[in-house]
């Protein structure tokens, strides 16, 4: 499938969006740990989000397909299957990083695998500290890579200095660390989204947090509750780049996630000259959550680097998008998590970017884009490089350069497939074909 855009602007109207992907994952591997039944509403039907489904219906949880979400009856861990298992996730980090720590507290062989991209990613940043904690896990083919071999059950405690800035290691440790024997203690470089901790305190866990160490200890009794999804921030950011890039345009965007671990894109996008306006609603099972109103904007160049990356390494790739019709120059440092996604994005943003003719400079981690240095073609064409991300912030250029094609972009399913209909239906000129 390829999108295709055009120049368009008034893009106008008020959505509300599919759940949180990150959250959406979190319901589907930790409510089954719970006792009782819990109906999660809003939950993200995307290709990533119904892997992780798949992984736990196939490890015997009762989760149950209901409209707008999940239903989930559950007696705690000893209610899931420790029976061998190959367990597909597709193309997937999060689950296979999440889920790596759940199996490894099980008594149980599984293989956990993925395709092609995934099995590009970096596997050792959870091979290494779920080993210390007593999982036997290992790559298939000993190259720190997935397919990863998990012989379960028996884990302890650690204490565990991160190496690198990741939610989904952080994770994977607090999920075995709820199942191991005594304390397990996981020290953050920079703070990652912490949507594992509010969802195991909300149900119950003994987790504590001291500055940017994670304490969790195994024992207590997980009560399952219902949770509301809040829209995807990280989808959310789509649309506001959207509104801000194309003239006379007003959207409202409802109940939408604010967690502060997420919102470094909305920050950067008001430093930006955004036009933005946030409504706090309140907290939804432990999670921040509002409403933006977003108009067309002009924006200018910005340097991002440091503590705010990780509150929007998912938005670089749209960021990119916008420093190329800003004006000055933007400049992104300690990013180099970036080249271990979907893509390495660094490099596919900077092979778009050469394609629109915007000056762009590569770093190791990072780059430097001058804003408004474009060529007029008559037509662009685009790589996704298999990476949802890349696809979807580059189809955002034909709505102001016109004539647009992204090649390649299926992989949108596995974030936001209601990408196109959404745009579409506040005014957006954009389609796929087949
Ligand atoms: O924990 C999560 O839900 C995620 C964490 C981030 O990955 P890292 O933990 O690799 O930074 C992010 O890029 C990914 O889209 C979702
Ligand atoms: C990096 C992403 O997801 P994951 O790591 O779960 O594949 C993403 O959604 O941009």
């Amino acid at each position: 499938m390829d999108l295709i855009s055009n120049k368009s602007n008034e893009l106008k109207g008020e959505v509300k969006l599919p759940g949180d992907k990150s959250i959406s994952h979190r319901a589907a591997i930790i409510l089954p740990l719970c006792h009782g039944d819990a109906v999660v509403n809003n939950f993200l039907f995307a290709e990533d989000t119904v892997n992780t489904l798949n992984v736990m219906k196939m490890l015997n949880a009762r989760i149950k397909i209901r409209e707008n979400g999940i239903h989930i009856n559950s007696n705690g861990i000893n209610g899931l299957k420790k029976a061998n298992k190959l367990l597909y996730v597709g193309n997937s980090g999060t689950s296979i990083r999440l889920l790596s720590g759940l199996l490894s507290a099980l008594d149980g062989k599984f293989v956990l695998y993925g395709d092609n991209s995934l099995q590009k990613r970096p596997m050792k940043r959870i091979i290494k500290p779920l080993n210390l904690m007593g999982a036997r896990i290992k790559s298939l083919y000993d190259n720190d890579l997935a397919p990863l071999i998990i012989d379960g059950g028996r884990l302890k405690g650690i204490e565990y200095n991160m190496e690198v800035p990741s939610a989904q290691v952080k994770s994977a440790l607090l999920l075995a660390g709820l199942f191991a024997e005594g304390k397990t203690a996981v020290e953050e470089i920079q703070k990652t989204r912490d949507h594992t901790e509010r969802m195991l305190k909300f149900l119950g866990a003994d987790i504590s947090i001291e500055d940017n160490i994670i304490n969790i200890k195994s024992g207590n009794y997980l009560l399952a509750k219902d949770i509301d999804i809040p829209g995807d921030i990280s989808s959310a950011a789509f649309i506001i780049a959207a509104a801000a890039l194309t003239e006379n345009s007003e959207i409202i965007i409802h109940d939408v996630l604010l967690n502060e671990t997420r919102t470094g894109f909305i920050d950067i996008f008001k430093m930006m000259g955004g036009e933005i306006e946030i409504i706090q609603h309140g907290i939804s099972n432990n999670e921040p959550t509002g409403s933006i109103i977003i108009k067309s904007s002009k924006l200018r160049g910005i340097k991002i680097s440091d503590e705010f990356i990780p509150r929007l390494i998912d938005e670089i790739p749209l960021i990119s998008v916008l420093a190329a019709f800003a004006d000055g120059e933007t400049i992104i440092h300690d990013a180099k998590e970036l080249r271990y996604k979907e893509s390495d994005r660094i490099k596919s943003i900077i092979h778009n970017l050469n394609i629109m003719g915007t000056h762009v400079e590569e770093f190791e981690d990072g780059m430097l884009i001058r804003g408004n240095t474009y060529t007029k073609k008559d037509e662009y064409n685009f790589e996704s490089f298999d990476d949802h991300r890349i696809a979807m912030a580059f189809s955002l250029v034909g709505l102001i350069l016109g004539n647009t094609k992204v090649i390649g972009c299926e992989n949108v399913r596995t974030s936001f497939p209601e990408f196109v209909q959404i745009l579409a239906s506040l005014g957006a000129k954009i389609y796929s074909i087949y």
